[in-house]
């Protein structure tokens, strides 16, 4: 799996999973495949879920913890909010205090996956709050927005952040949100692409504000479980 990684050597380094779907067209990706582990991590394998009898539409074969993580003001809520209810929090940003969460059922080669995503707080006061959260986390979005540059300098620092807290099989995806914005794009798509290949993370650039590739990320994330899950 693709999972905390340090950089790897030029030498012997296995290829990068980095995957950049078009904007016209989804490509299969699963994020972190490149390394399965040998055994199920110490946060568990995906849960076994409620048989898919039930009405009233969250029941589920798995369960998948996600967390998003990332400098405050990247579009976390955003992203999450897209996701989950398809549409965009446009106007005052409204900054994300500790932590929060949502759930949303994918259906994934016919199983329900149900995706239990944490979104935390991107602020340095909140970090001690959410570091307690990542060591039961399958899978973690990381974000930078690609029309601030110090936000992607910061990737680096929550990397090592991860390293520290999280599971050491634990999913990794970097996306670079804000894409619609364009005119102020302040992070090439090529220097993320070598950073992800550093790091041997898959890569995708996003838009909470146009959808662009969020279902994808999700799916993506989602589609993890299968080879391990119950
Ligand atoms: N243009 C554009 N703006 C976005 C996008 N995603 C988020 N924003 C804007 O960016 C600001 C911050 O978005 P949030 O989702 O609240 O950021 P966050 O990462 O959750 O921030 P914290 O909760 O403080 O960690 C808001 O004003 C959003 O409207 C996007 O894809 N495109
Ligand atoms: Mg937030």
């Amino acid at each position: 799996m693709s999972r905390k990684k340090t950089p790897k050597s030029k030498a012997g380094s296995a290829p990068a999973t980095s995957a950049l779907p078009a904007a016209n067209g989804p490509r299969s990706v699963r994020p972190g495949t490149a390394r399965p582990g040998p055994k199920a991590p110490p946060n568990g394998p995906p849960q076994p879920g409620r048989s898919s009898i039930g009405g009233g539409g969250d029941f589920y074969d798995v369960a998948f913890k996600v967390m998003l993580v990332g400098d405050s003001g990247v579009g976390k809520t955003c992203l999450l909010v897209r996701f989950k209810d398809g549409a965009f929090l446009a106007g005052t940003f409204i900054s994300t205090v500790g932590i929060d969460f949502r759930n949303k059922v994918v259906d994934v080669d016919g199983m329900k996956v149900k995706l239990q995503i944490w979104d935390t707080a991107g602020q340095e006061r909140f970090r001690s709050v959410t570091h307690a959260y990542y060591r039961d986390a399958h899978a973690l979005l990381l974000l930078y927005d690609v029309t601030n540059k110090a936000s992607f300098d910061s990737i680096q620092a929550w990397l090592m952040e991860i390293q520290e807290h999280a599971q050491d099989d634990v999913v990794l995806m970097l996306l670079g949100n804000k894409v619609d914005s364009a005119q102020e794009r302040a992070v090439k798509r090529e220097e993320a692409e070598k950073l992800a290949k550093d790091y041997g993370l898959p890569f995708m650039e996003t838009s909470a504000k146009t959808g662009l590739n969020v279902d994808l990320a999700f799916t993506a994330i989602a589609n993890h479980p299968c080879p391990t899950g119950s």
